[in-house]
C-alpha cells in the first residue's frame, strides 16, 4: 500500500493536492498529520512513502514551515508538484448568524488572502490563527470560534453552513504543493521541469550574487528565490533557489556543480512543473552546447587540437 502523509486534518487544500497527486492510484492511502513538520517526519521515518505539503502561495509567498523543514534533518526530495486555485468558503457555526460573528479562524496564509474581504464583510470579527484551514473548521464545529475561512470541501466534511463562497481578495490566487519522498530514483526529464536547491551562501560581499551569476551564465531561468534565517546565527541566511530544468540535463548538472564548488548545497529535487512551462534555453547554453564543448576539451586532452 502506497501511503501519502499530508498536512491535515481532513479537508485542507493540501488534502486536495494529495488526492490530485495520487492520481489514479486507487491503492494510495492518504494519512493526515496535524503539522507540516509531522507530515515530513512521517516520510523520513518510513511511516509513509511520500508527504504532500504546501510550498508557496501566489499572494502570501513561501510556506516557511516547509522551507525550514526541507533544509534540516534527513534530506527529502520533491518528485512532483500540484498547483491549485485557491478560493475560500467562509463557514459559520451552526445557528451563528453572520452579524453575530465575533471570531473568525484560519491558517495565517488563508487569513492574509482574504484580509480585505473580512474587513468589508466581517469588520468586527477578531482573526484567530489556527494550524490549518481545516483545523479552523473543526474548531468552529466544536464551538470554539464563530466562523472559519476554509477550503470548499471543509463545509461538507465538517457539516457547517457556508455564509460566503468563492472568497479571494486576489483573483487567480494559487498555491503550489510538493510531493516529497526520501531520495531515490528521480522522475524522468520532460523539458518542462523545475529543480530546487537550498544553498548556504557565505556571509560575505557578493556571495549570493556569485551563485546567481553561475545560473545566469548558463542561461538558466530562476522561478523562485527565498531567504530563510539560519537559526542561531543572527544575520545569516540560506537561500532556496528554484530554476528551470532537470539535474539529468548537462547544462543543469554543470550549474549544480558550480554552485557546489562555492558553498554547501542541498539538492531538493527535479520534477515536472505543474504549469507545463517549457524551460527557456539561451543561445549557446543548450544541452548539446555543453556536451559538444566537453567533447572538444576531451579531444584537446587527447592531443587532437583540430
Ligand atoms: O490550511 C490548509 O488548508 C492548507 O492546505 C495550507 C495552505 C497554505 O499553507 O498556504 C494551503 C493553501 C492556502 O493557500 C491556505 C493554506
Amino acid at each position: 500500500m502506497y501511503r501519502i502523509a499530508y498536512f491535515g486534518p481532513e479537508g485542507t487544500f493540501t488534502e486536495q493536492a494529495a488526492r490530485y497527486l495520487a492520481g489514479g492510484d486507487t491503492h494510495a492511502e492518504l494519512v493526515p498529520y496535524e503539522t507540516i513538520a509531522q507530515a515530513m517526519a512521517a516520510v523520513r521515518d518510513g511511516e509513509t512513502s511520500a508527504a504532500c505539503v504546501p510550498v508557496e502561495n501566489s499572494v502570501e509567498g513561501p510556506v516557511t514551515a516547509t522551507l525550514d523543514e526541507l533544509a534540516e534533518d534527513e534530506p527529502l526530495v520533491a518528485t512532483a508538484e500540484a498547483l491549485l486555485p485557491i478560493h475560500f468558503t467562509v463557514l459559520a457555526g451552526s445557528g451563528v448568524r453572520a452579524e453575530e460573528i465575533g471570531t473568525v479562524a484560519s491558517h495565517p496564509h488563508a487569513l492574509a488572502q482574504v484580509r480585505h474581504w473580512l474587513d468589508v464583510n466581517l469588520p468586527s470579527a477578531r482573526h484567530v490563527a489556527t494550524s490549518s484551514t481545516a483545523a479552523a473548521a473543526l474548531a468552529v464545529q466544536q464551538g470554539e470560534y464563530d466562523a472559519a475561512v476554509a477550503a470548499p470541501v471543509a463545509a461538507e466534511r465538517y457539516g457547517l453552513p457556508s455564509i460566503a463562497t468563492e472568497v479571494a481578495d486576489v483573483e487567480d490566487a494559487r498555491t503550489r504543493f510538493l510531493l516529497l519522498t526520501r531520495p531515490g530514483t528521480l522522475p524522468e526529464p520532460t523539458g518542462c521541469d523545475r529543480t530546487s536547491v537550498v544553498a548556504a551562501a557565505a556571509n560575505r560581499t557578493g556571495a549570493l550574487s556569485e551563485l546567481l551569476t553561475e545560473l545566469a551564465f548558463r542561461g538558466i531561468n530562476l522561478t523562485r528565490l527565498d531567504a530563510r534565517p539560519i537559526k542561531g546565527g543572527f544575520g545569516e541566511y540560506r537561500f532556496f533557489i528554484d530554476f528551470e530544468g532537470h539535474v539529468a540535463e548537462p547544462r543543469i548538472g554543470d550549474a549544480l556543480a558550480a554552485l557546489r564548488r562555492r558553498c554547501a548545497v542541498r539538492f531538493l529535487g527535479s520534477h515536472p512543473r505543474a504549469d507545463g512551462v517549457r524551460a527557456s534555453i539561451q543561445p549557446s547554453a543548450g544541452n548539446e552546447d555543453f556536451v559538444s564543448a566537453a567533447d572538444w576539451v576531451e579531444s584537446v586532452r587527447r592531443g587532437d587540437t583540430a
